[in-house]
Order: structure tokens, then C-alpha cells, then sequence
């Protein structure tokens, strides 16, 4: 299972730095949603220069406009970027479309979809799906529980991730209701006291679990 740093809420330099702290724990790095908003595209090319060798995730969660927005996610040195789910299929299209011109991958932001809306979107075998927990809704109900399987969605060759508050506590949880082969984990790092310490210690933690 890999750790995916999600950088939000913060400057470029920042996000910079306490990546480098971290970044012996960490598979890959996500630009947050609130990065690209607040500084553009220019957020992604500047952690993806000074990270090289780690994979990228733009987290530009597009909606609309698939082509102009994953281009511009690409081109700026991502290489994965999110849609969400509830967008129309035509959307999604695109950006699948897209993702195979450049040789990169998307991830589908599976908030807030219908249990319809997830099955039309078993098509995209090629995508990484994401059950997320958003900060809202983590602020209202807290975030994982027991009760969170992909219940008829599922499929073993599914490759999942999970997000939303996830922390040291709650990863087994997590663990044994979604079996991600990505977690997103970012206030849980950034904001902790020390962030190295607590990467390091989610890292042990799923090395102990022996999950792929
Ligand atoms: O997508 C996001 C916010 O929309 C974040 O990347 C995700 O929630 C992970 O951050 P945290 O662990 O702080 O919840």
C-alpha cells in the first residue's frame, strides 16, 4: 500500500519543504486542490521539479472542460490527475482520452456519487478510484468508519485509494474496509508537531500490516 502526502492549505515553498522531511516515507506527492486554486498550475511544476522521481497527482478535481484542465495538469509534470465521478460520462471520456495520449493515469474522486453513478463508472478499469471523505463532511460525521465497503462496486482488479482525515488511528480501519493500495493522508502529516515522525510511523505501521 502506498502514501500518498496530499499538500494543502499552505505556500509552494512550504509545501517544498516539509515534503523533503518526509519524503523517505512517502510514495507519491499530491498537489492539493487548494494549491492549484490558490497558485495555478505553477504549483504542480514546481513540486514536480523539485521531486523528480516521485509520481505527481494534480488534484485539480475537474468537473467540465476535461481536455484544456487534464493537459494543462499534465503538461505542468503530473502524472496522475483527478476528476470527479459525479461528473457527466462524457467528461470522464475525455479524460481518459487524454490520460492515454500522455501516458499518464486519472483518479476518480468517487465523492458524493450514487451507487448508480459508481457502477457506470466500473468502465474505466484503467483509473484509480477514490473513496473520499470530504473535509466538510469529516467536520459534520468525523471520517472513516467500519461501515465504509464498496459494498457491489468492487472488483479485485480495481485499483482504490482512500482519503479524508485518515490518520495513524484510523488506518487499519481503512485498511480492512476498502483494501486501498493508496492512501491519501495529509493534515495527519503536515499538521503534525513533527512530520517526519509521524510519516515514519504510518509507514511502519503499514509495513507491519503487510499489505500490498
Ligand atoms: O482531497 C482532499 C481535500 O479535498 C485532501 O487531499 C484529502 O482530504 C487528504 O487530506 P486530509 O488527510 O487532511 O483529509
Amino acid at each position: 500500500m502506498k502514501i500518498q502526502l496530499a499538500l494543502d492549505r499552505m505556500e509552494i515553498d512550504e509545501a517544498i519543504e516539509l515534503t523533503r522531511k518526509v519524503e523517505q516515507s512517502v510514495d507519491w506527492i499530491e498537489v492539493g486542490t487548494s494549491l492549484i486554486k490558490e497558485y495555478g498550475v505553477k504549483s504542480i511544476q514546481e513540486i514536480k521539479q523539485a521531486f523528480p522521481n516521485k509520481p505527481v497527482v494534480a488534484d485539480i478535481k475537474t468537473i467540465d472542460n476535461a481536455r484544456y484542465e487534464f493537459e494543462m495538469c499534465y503538461q505542468a509534470g503530473a502524472d496522475v490527475t483527478t476528476v470527479m465521478g459525479v461528473s457527466p460520462l462524457v467528461t470522464m471520456d475525455v479524460c481518459m482520452e487524454v490520460a492515454k495520449e500522455y501516458n499518464k493515469q486519472v483518479m476518480i474522486d468517487l465523492l458524493n456519487t450514487t451507487e448508480q453513478q459508481k457502477l457506470a463508472l466500473q468502465k474505466y478499469k484503467d483509473a484509480i478510484f477514490c473513496v473520499h471523505v470530504s473535509k466538510d463532511q469529516q467536520e459534520q460525521l468525523g471520517s472513516f468508519n467500519t461501515g465504509m465497503g464498496l459494498k457491489n462496486f468492487y472488483t479485485p482488479s480495481m485499483k482504490i485509494a482512500a482519503a479524508g482525515g485518515i490518520s495513524l488511528a484510523s488506518l487499519e480501519t481503512v485498511t480492512a474496509a476498502l483494501h486501498p493500495s493508496i492512501v491519501i493522508i495529509g493534515s495527519a502529516i503536515t499538521k503534525a508537531e513533527n512530520p517526519t515522525e509521524a510519516a515514519n510511523q504510518i509507514k511502519q505501521c503499514i509495513l507491519q500490516m503487510k499489505v500490498v
